[in-house]
């Protein structure tokens, strides 16, 4: 039996790398009924690097939380519990008794960390890359908090000084926002949750609890760390002085995992894909931790209490919407992404042999090539920017392929359908391109927000609210359209 009244709602904080976003749902249905989103910005102060202000962060949770709590107005008495998603493997360190930050956000896409990379490569037998898959289930790449976080120890001297004097906390963007909005310097909750540690090359994926080797061969005190949980509990209430004051805190889930649960993909086998910036897929492995040797990563997908962890397969790509975004601010190809990429693209019948390779801070899944760097090849003196952007969404897909390509070897039974997600799902030319290039049914989520849907999902088990019903293993129906494949006039049809 439910505890709750009828009219409870869920808020959730959705912390992703474009946009910080806070929108409401009721329980049991998938459209949200209120939302503000605000902008975050990313500074580049040297090629490769991606930092962003952790203190702009959480202003835009806050004007986010005002805003819906106002156009709620009365209503916003039944927010009763908030879940928080977040973009992954971004570093934040800050002092514990000033609340401030040590150093700007390491965003997850910055590749500063080569050298870092190359410190760690060298302590291992053969430079071999995987050397610590068995334990954290990732590959050494630049990607991954770890590096940053040693970055920071060696390069940031007020970092060196809090570690020394033990003030120093480490969280990811989810632990960043938990602690500040739990009370900070005065009481702030400094937990993340087992999707988010999963991503860090820090935790033990087997035991779920940080790894003494890692920490040692990274030399990270275990006193930084935060505790960690697991994705769907109540860690703590909206300390006073934040909007929705004394609200209760009852998910955390990395934004890919948030999207899997929002996908409804809590059955072994079932797979989705979310594109935005990067694009990242994800195969539901369930119980069984699978261990990739075809390039990908193990990762936790999600534990709802004290129930067993549930692990997938990920496949992730670093640049996916990112390309258009080059092409529009740095080529000039475009003025409006959304409105003009697909109908730019579809004014050529194929992309006349233009290929792009989007390796704009090198290459993750499957290659894990740190030294990767774009390419556009094939051009003619017929060459237009159409093809040009008709081939970034190509890149998208055959990055897609390559994972299923690798995902299909690793689990030994292929996927029969991609179910999708993230915004740049409206382009149906894209989808249309997909569903061709990698031979099969490409199911698209209706609704915009999966991301804060699963978060909402993972909140709302935690107070006991069934209405999801997401211990079901029956996938419920998440309203959908579907891209068929059929042979293009390119002829670009793949059957694995
Ligand atoms: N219609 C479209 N066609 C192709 N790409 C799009 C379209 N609309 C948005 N995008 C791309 O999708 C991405 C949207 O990212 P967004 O959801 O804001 O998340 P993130 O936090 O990952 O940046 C952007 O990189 C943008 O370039
Ligand atoms: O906010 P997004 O969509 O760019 O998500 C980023 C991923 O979590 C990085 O691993």
């Amino acid at each position: 039996m439910e505890k709750v009244h009828k009219d409870t709602l869920i808020g959730v904080i959705d912390a992703g790398t474009r946009t910080v976003k806070f929108c409401v749902f009721r329980p049991g249905h998938t459209k949200e009924i209120a939302e503000h989103t605000v902008d975050i910005v990313t500074h580049t102060p040297q090629e490769g690097w991606s930092e962003q202000d952790p203190k702009e962060i959480l202003s835009a949770v806050r004007k986010c939380i005002e805003n819906v709590v106002q156009q709620l107005g009365l209503e916003a008495i039944n927010i009763i519990t908030l879940g928080i998603t977040n973009q992954r493997e971004t570093t934040i360190l800050w002092d514990k008794t000033t609340g401030e930050p040590l150093y700007n956000a390491i965003v997850w896409n910055d590749i500063r960390t080569d050298s870092t990379v190359d410190i760690i490569l060298a302590k291992v037998p053969d430079n071999n890359t995987n050397y610590f898959k068995n334990i954290c289930g990732l590959p050494i790449s630049p990607y991954f908090s770890a590096f940053k976080i040693k970055w920071l120890m060696h390069f940031a001297p007020q970092v060196k000084k809090a570690i020394k004097a033990e003030t120093c906390l480490f969280g990811t963007v989810d632990t960043w926002i938990l602690w500040n909005l739990t009370g900070g310097a005065k009481g702030g909750k400094h937990y993340t949750d087992v999707t988010n540690a999963s991503r860090t090359f820090l935790m033990n994926i087997e035991l779920l609890t940080w790894d003494p080797l890692l920490l040692h061969t990274f030399k990270i005190p275990a006193n930084i760390l935060p505790e960690i949980k697991s994705s769907s509990e109540i860690y703590g209430r909206v300390a006073r002085g934040f909007p929705l004051e004394n609200v209760r805190i009852s998910s955390i889930l990395g934004n890919q995992q948030a999207s899997l649960v929002g996908q409804r993909c809590l059955k072994e086998g079932q797979a989705k894909n979310t594109y935005r910036s990067g694009c990242f897929l994800l195969y539901n492995t369930g119980i069984s931790k699978v261990q990739s040797t075809h390039g990908l990563v193990t990762t936790v997908a999600y534990k709802f209490g004290s129930k067993p962890a549930v692990y997938a397969l990920e496949g992730s790509v670093a640049v996916a919407g990112a390309a258009m975004k080059w092409l529009r601010d740095n080529m000039g190809f475009m003025g409006d992404i959304q409105k003009e990429t697909e109908s730019l693209a579809q004014e050529v019948f194929n992309t006349g042999d233009v290929y792009f390779v989007p390796a704009f801070k090198g290459l993750y899944a499957p290659y894990w090539r740190k030294d990767a760097r774009g390419i556009i090849c094939g051009l003619t003196a017929f060459s237009t920017k159409q093809h040009i952007i008709r081939a970034a969404l190509e890149a998208v897909c055959f990055q897609t392929r390559d994972i299923l390509e690798a995902m299909n070897k690793d689990c030994g039974i292929p996927l029969t359908k991609l179910h999708v997600d993230g915004k740049m799902t409206v382009n149906s030319l894209l989808m249309q391109l997909q569903a061709d290039i990698s031979g099969m049914p490409v199911v698209r989520a209706q609704s915009q927000d999966i991301t804060a849907l699963g978060t909402a999902m993972a909140a709302g088990a935690a107070e006991g609210i069934k209405a999801w019903e997401i211990y079901s293993e029956e996938r419920e129906l998440v309203p959908s359209d579907t891209f068929l494949p059929t042979s293009t006039e390119s002829g670009k049809l793949f059957i694995f």
